[in-house]
C-alpha cells in the first residue's frame, strides 16, 4: 500500500484531531504516503482532498472539532454518488482509507468496499458511545465530562432556589451519557431509553421525601429517552406537582466541542495507530475499538448492527444513593 486516505464523518467529536494526528503519523512512520478528506463523504464525491504532511498535523492533539471538517451526506447512500466517490479516490491513488465516525460513517464505508472494493478500517468517533465493540468511542469522556461540569452549575440554582431541573443530554439513541453524568452529577434520577420509564416514576421520585422536603432535584433525561423529551416530561410533572418550581436545560451541542480529555487523546492515538497498522496487515471493513485496554478489531457488520449493551443495573444506584 502507497497512499492512503483519513476523514471524519457525521458528528464531530472531541478527540478526533488526535485520532486524524495518529493516522497520519502511523502513515508517515511507515513510509506511507497519506492525504485527507475534507468533510467526509461529501468531500469524496466533490474530491476535496488535501495532502497530510507530519507539520500539517501539528498542535492539533488538544483541539476540539475537526480539521478535516465533518458532514452528514445523503447522497452517499445512492450508489450513483459513491460511484463518484470512488472514481475521485481512484484518480487520487488512494488504496485504503480510514474512517473515523459512527455507525452510519460505517456502513457507508461497508457498502463502498462492497460495491467498488476499497479497503477502510473505522475508528469510533462519536460522542453517544453507541458502538458495538468498543468500551468508548471518541469523544465520550470529554462530552461526559462536560455535561457533568453543567449539571454541576445547575445544581447551584436548583439548589438555591428550590427548583427541579430536568438536563437534557445528547444520545441519540442511548443513554450512555446520560447514566454517566447523571451518576457522577449526583441526580435523583436518570431517564435513559435503555430502561423502561414511565411519568409516574418521575412523579414518584419527586415526591419522594415529601414534596416540600427536598423540592430542588436534577433528573437527566437522555435525548432518546422513549416516553419523550425532557420538555415534555417537566410539562406531565408540572401538571401533576404545580407547587413545584419546574425548569428544563438542553444542554445541546456544547456537548460536542471543547477540548478532549486525556482518555479521549489516549484512546483516539491508540485506536488510529492500529487503524493505520490493520490496514497494512491486510484488514478490512472493521473497526478498531478498545475492549479491557487492549485493541480489538471488529467487523463492521458487528459494531453496527450488534447493540452495545448500558448497564441499566447502575440505575439501582441512583435509587440508593439518593436514599
Ligand atoms: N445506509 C447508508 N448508506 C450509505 N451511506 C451512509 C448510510 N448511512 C450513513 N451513511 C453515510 O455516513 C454519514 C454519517 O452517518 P451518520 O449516521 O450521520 O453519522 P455517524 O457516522 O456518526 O453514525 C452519512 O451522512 C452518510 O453520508
Ligand atoms: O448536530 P446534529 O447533526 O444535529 O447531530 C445531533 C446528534 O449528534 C450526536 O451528538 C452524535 O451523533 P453521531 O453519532 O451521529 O455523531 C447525537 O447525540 C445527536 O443526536
Amino acid at each position: 500500500m502507497k497512499k492512503i486516505a483519513v476523514f471524519t464523518s457525521g458528528g464531530d467529536a472531541p478527540g478526533m484531531n488526535a485520532c486524524v494526528r495518529a493516522v497520519v503519523r502511523t502513515a508517515l512512520y511507515h513510509g506511507i504516503e497519506v492525504v485527507g478528506i475534507r468533510r467526509g463523504y461529501r468531500g469524496m464525491i466533490d474530491g476535496d482532498f488535501v495532502p497530510m504532511t507530519s507539520y500539517s498535523v501539528s498542535n492539533i492533539i488538544g483541539q476540539g472539532g475537526t480539521i478535516l471538517k465533518s458532514a452528514r451526506c445523503d447522497e452517499f447512500r445512492d450508489i450513483k454518488w459513491r460511484k463518484v466517490a470512488y472514481d475521485n479516490c481512484v484518480k487520487e491513488g488512494i488504496e485504503g482509507l480510514v474512517a473515523i465516525g459512527g455507525n452510519g460513517t460505517f456502513t457507508g464505508a461497508e457498502l463502498l468496499m462492497e460495491n467498488f472494493g476499497i479497503p477502510t478500517i473505522g475508528c469510533p468517533g462519536t460522542i453517544d458511545n453507541d458502538l458495538y465493540g468498543t468500551d468508548y468511542t471518541i469523544g465520550f469522556d470529554t462530552a461526559v465530562n462536560t455535561a457533568l461540569d453543567a449539571i454541576d452549575k445547575i445544581r447551584d440554582t436548583a439548589s438555591s432556589h428550590d427548583r427541579v431541573f430536568f438536563v437534557e443530554v445528547m444520545g441519540r439513541d442511548a443513554g450512555f451519557i446520560a447514566m454517566q453524568c447523571g451518576i457522577g452529577g449526583g441526580a435523583e434520577k436518570i431517564l435513559v431509553p435503555e430502561n423502561p420509564d414511565s411519568i409516574d416514576d418521575v412523579i414518584a421520585t419527586l415526591k419522594s421525601g415529601g414534596e416540600n422536603e427536598k423540592p430542588s432535584h436534577i433528573v437527566v433525561v437522555a435525548e432518546g429517552e422513549e416516553i419523550g423529551n425532557a420538555h415534555f416530561i417537566a410539562q406531565k410533572a408540572k401538571e401533576a406537582l404545580p407547587n413545584l418550581d419546574i425548569r428544563v436545560s438542553n444542554l445541546g451541542h456544547i456537548q460536542r466541542g471543547g477540548s478532549p480529555s486525556a482518555i479521549d487523546r489516549i484512546i483516539a492515538s491508540r485506536m488510529g495507530i492500529a487503524a493505520v497498522e490493520g490496514l497494512l496487515e491486510g484488514k478490512n471493513n472493521v473497526m478498531s475499538g478498545i475492549i479491557d485496554d487492549k485493541i480489538v478489531y471488529t467487523s463492521f457488520n458487528d459494531a453496527i448492527n450488534k447493540k452495545k449493551a448500558l448497564d441499566v443495573d447502575l440505575i439501582k444506584m441512583v435509587k440508593i444513593l439518593n436514599s
